[in-house]
């Protein structure tokens, strides 16, 4: 055994993948109110990360800055350094629209446009000019439905509203919607809030099968979900990121007194 294989065989990090995006010293700002207080993490590729932490902890905020939805809030100020691949995703050349297509998100309440099922999956393919015709669309809204598990419960009703769908199948179609333009990242904030046991139980196995093909990054109150669909976990507290790690570590040997008490229900 090579002195590197040993390295591995011994690390609980060597299971996951090469980094995918990187964060250096991140800190936000709300007019005068800093709310991240340099944050530096490591995402790996085709694997789950979650956030977790108390209310206003900033993990929301941390979420939006990987995709730069932080631009759209007035008066929100980004400091630090965040890069996809080792390219900076600040950088003033950049295009916007583009970066939010290699990094997709998915919101807490499902936000389906009022378009069909079918309009809904190729609103982004169209805009973004992904289809070079009608089959070619077809094809695109086809399998991203399929990729985001709802194909089989839609297939006959593509033409119908994608707001007539249930809370959990609404979740799918925004799913379906963000993977349609390609992406490589998904940001899930907060996912399942909005939805039932049994909805967010079909979710987490989604989000199970979507990590082989995409990095997924979800910000989720509940330890037990995160502990069920994460690899890696992250603990925000007041702004800062705490204590990092494979997830099983955070859950069974937090390092941080403030982990292990927020772990324990003492906190948040
Ligand atoms: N658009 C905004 N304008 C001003 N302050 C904001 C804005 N969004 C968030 N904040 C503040 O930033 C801090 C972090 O909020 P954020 O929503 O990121 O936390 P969170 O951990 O995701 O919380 P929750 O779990 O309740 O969603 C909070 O103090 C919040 O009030």
């Amino acid at each position: 055994m090579t002195q590197q294989t040993l390295e591995s065989s011994m690390d609980p990090m060597s299971s996951l993948r090469p980094v995918r995006i990187e964060a250096r010293d991140v800190t936000v700002h709300y007019g005068a109110k800093q709310a991240l207080f340099g944050i530096s993490i490591e995402i790996p590729d085709r694997a789950v990360t979650s956030f977790i932490g108390p209310s206003g902890c900033g993990k929301s905020t941390f979420l939006r800055c990987i995709n730069r939805m932080n631009d759209t809030i007035e008066g929100a100020k980004v400091g630090g350094v965040i890069k996809l691949d080792g390219e900076d995703i600040y950088d003033s050349a950049l295009d916007v629209v583009e970066l939010r297509a290699r990094i997709g998100m998915v919101f807490q309440k499902p936000n389906p446009f009022p378009k069909s099922i079918y309009d809904n999956v190729a609103y982004g393919p169209r805009i973004h000019g992904l289809a070079s015709s009608k089959a070619d669309l077809d094809e695109i809204v086809v399998s991203s439905l399929r990729k985001a598990g709802l194909f089989e419960e839609v297939k006959d009703r593509l033409a119908e509203p994608g707001t007539g769908l249930s809370g959990g199948q609404q979740q799918r179609l925004c799913i379906a919607r963000a993977i349609a333009v390609g992406p490589e990242v998904i940001l899930m904030d907060e996912p399942c809030s909005a939805l039932d046991p049994i909805a967010t139980a079909v979710i987490e196995e989604l989000i199970d099968e979507l990590r082989e093909n995409y990095t997924i990054v979800i910000v989720t109150h509940s330890m037990q979900q995160a502990a069920r669909v994460s690899q890696k976990t992250a603990f925000f507290h007041l702004g800062n990121l705490i204590e990092e790690g494979p997830t099983e570590q955070i859950f069974t040997n937090p390092v941080n007194k403030q982990t292990q008490d927020y772990i324990m229900g003492r906190i948040g």
